[in-house]
């Protein structure tokens, strides 16, 4: 029926639904359980500790006790009067840690939501708590227990039941389940709750474990800077698996945040999920949070304790405010200070940290001109002078001529060296873009692309007389080689070793693969190619007159012979080059090879 004036409703709720929902749903493993349970433990000592001028959390204890089908948590907190039992725990999204009058409080809480003890369903069937209120000393014992269909009963029950102020909250594991097992509980408890600044006990109804493990290992006191890094290390092994390279400390008061970064023992991937270990209030909250540190920080992993960034609801994951962006920049630049710290003081322990991580450096390098400059006298580069550093190599070089890509560098490194002509290799990741940088730091050094025509120009010309008597050679070379769209011309260039080189610039190499596009398309296809042709300069290969092979190539008689030799040292110059080979120039090469094994086998 369609009401015509509108009435107010309000929603109406299918409890079940929700209870499944949140038990089953928001988590990503049941094992949270313990950790809703323990954050509810010392929520309400910490509650409790705020009413009750002496009462010493430090001092106190939460105590579980499980034989595998019952498991019970007992707190000396707050407790809970019948009326914040109607209030608090049978209303879904109820929490006295957001009341308006103890704002001012809240963040000393761990829990805020209101539906942690509903986790608590994912392994119990039924989930009683028993409590009696520390602010009340007249108050009753007050009994909730609760099904996982959504029903509840209240009732009090004798002072007996529970003579101390406090809470004990008991769960019945459902028919099949072994999350209440006592070594699993005490695993869950130690690995949620070791730093909680509360003692905790597990036990299988024998004598009680204690899983404390405080304080953190970063603010332990210790004898010495040496023996805390050994702790520090140890610890790493311990809780991250692997022995540290070096440890950092991290301290941003303003996210609250202290703790460690651990430098990885090897090379990781800058697209490796990183896993940082956070604790929030001294309760883990995740192992796996990836949003912490920034990206160029790959190299690191860290474990922090932080009393000020926020949880997301499921409490597994730190919410990506501005809080934790201002979070990350700060321990950005911790990070950033200890490079620049080893740089100035330690440089061994930087060389070894290098020669693991420096693809990480150089790439956080690229952003940050300060540590770029700290860094440059340690990160190596491939140069024409072999394997340096880039001050040095500007201080012998100018201009510092710079490759574009691998393939590139290779064509050329050889005939620059020969010439004195100073070029990098930029066709490794970040490389590239630091050079690039230099003249930032020192406008003296002049950075420059290298294109083909500053070798061709350090070639040297043969005199008249040999270019004459070269003409026929000449000309049959380049007949043979017109059909790869290549051109021959003869220079003389040191080293000798070399008889022949392979000169192009990218569009004469992009209207190449365009032409061989061209060649294999079908008719659309190849009429669309035709139409964006370009009169890219040609390829060149550039014989070395001082090469004896070349010479004596020049020299034979036969033309069908020297255009076979020809074909050959393009062969061989194209593969120098390190570039992919087109099917004409396959077919070329393979051509020329039959040719070379014919002409050595005839009689
Ligand atoms: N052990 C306890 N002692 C005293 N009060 C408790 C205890 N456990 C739960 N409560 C009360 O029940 C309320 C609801 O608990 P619940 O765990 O569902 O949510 P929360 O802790 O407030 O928030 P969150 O969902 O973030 O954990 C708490 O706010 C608290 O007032």
């Amino acid at each position: 029926m369609v009401e015509t004036t509108p009435t107010s409703h309000t929603f109406q709720v299918d409890l079940r639904g929700l209870v499944d929902l949140l038990s089953h749903h928001l988590y990503s493993s049941p094992k949270v359980y313990v950790r809703e349970l323990l954050q509810n433990a010392v929520d309400a000592i910490t509650a409790r500790a705020q009413i009750e001028p002496g009462f010493d959390p430090g001092a106190r204890e939460v105590a579980i006790v499980t034989d595998g089908k019952r498991l019970r948590i007992t707190d000396p907190g707050v407790g809970l009067t019948l009326a914040e039992v109607h209030k608090l725990l049978a209303t879904i999204g109820g929490s006295s840690k957001r009341d308006e009058e103890i704002e001012g409080a809240r963040r000393d809480f761990l829990g805020q939501f209101g539906i942690g003890l509903l986790a608590c369903f994912t392994v119990a069937s039924v989930i009683t708590v028993t409590s009696r209120s520390a602010k009340d000393p007249a108050a009753p014992v007050v009994r909730w227990a609760a099904r996982d269909d959504g029903s509840y009963t209240v009732t009090e029950v004798p002072l007996a039941e529970h003579p101390e102020p406090g809470t004990t909250v008991e769960l019945v594991a459902r028919r099949g389940e072994d999350w209440l097992q006592p070594k699993r509980v005490a695993d869950l408890a130690r690995e949620y709750g070791s730093l909680l600044p509360v003692r905790i006990t597990v036990s299988d109804g024998g004598t009680p474990i204690d899983i404390s493990d405080t304080p953190p290992m970063w603010e332990r006191e210790h004898p010495n800077p040496t023996a805390r890094r050994l702790a520090l290390n140890t610890y790493c092994e311990q809780v991250l698996g692997f022995p540290p390279l070096d440890v950092i400390d991290l301290d941003v008061p303003l996210a609250g945040i202290k703790g460690v970064a651990f430098v990885l023992p090897h090379a990781t991937s800058p697209s490796t999920r990183p896993a940082h270990r956070v604790h929030l209030k001294r309760m883990l909250l995740t192992d796996t949070a990836d949003n912490l540190v920034p990206e160029w920080a790959f190299f690191v992993r860290c474990v922090i304790d932080t009393d000020a960034l926020r949880p997301t609801a499921s409490r597994e994951s730190l919410y990506d405010d501005e809080a934790l962006a201002v979070a990350r920049d700060a321990i950005g630049a911790q990070v950033r200070e200890w490079i620049s710290r080893l740089a100035a003081e330690d440089p061994t322990r930087l060389e070894a940290f290098l020669a693991v991580h420096e693809l990480g450096v150089k790439a956080l390098a690229r952003h940050d001109l300060d540590l770029l400059a700290a860094m440059l006298p340690w990160l190596r580069f491939e140069t024409t002078a072999g394997h340096t550093n880039l001050p040095d190599f500007a201080r012998a070089y100018q201009p510092v001529y710079l490759a574009s890509s691998v393939d590139e560098y290779r064509q050329v490194a050889q005939i620059a060296a020969a010439q004195g002509i100073g070029v990098v290799n930029g066709g490794y990741t970040y490389d590239a873009e630091l050079v690039q940088a230099l003249p930032r730091l020192d406008p003296q050094v002049k950075v420059e692309a290298l294109q083909p025509g500053v070798i061709s120009a350090s070639l040297d010309p043969v005199d008249t007389g040999t270019e004459l008597a070269l003409r026929s050679f000449l000309n049959a070379a380049r007949a043979r080689l017109d059909a790869v769209d290549v051109d021959v011309v003869v220079r003389e260039f040191n080293p000798v070793s070399v008889p022949a080189l392979l000169l192009d610039d990218r569009e004469s190499r992009r209207e190449r693969q365009r032409a061989e596009a061209e060649a294999e398309a079908d008719d659309l296809w190849g009429g669309i190619l035709a139409s964006i042709k370009q009169h890219a300069p040609r390829a060149q290969l550039v014989l070395n007159h001082r090469n004896p092979t070349v010479r004596r190539i020049a020299g034979i008689g036969d033309p069908q012979l020297a255009g076979t030799a020809v074909e050959s040292l393009y062969g061989q110059a194209l593969l120098m080059s390190h570039r992919p080979l087109r099917s004409a120039d396959t077919a070329l090469l393979n051509r020329s090879f039959m040719n070379l094994l014919e002409h050595i086998t005839r009689d």
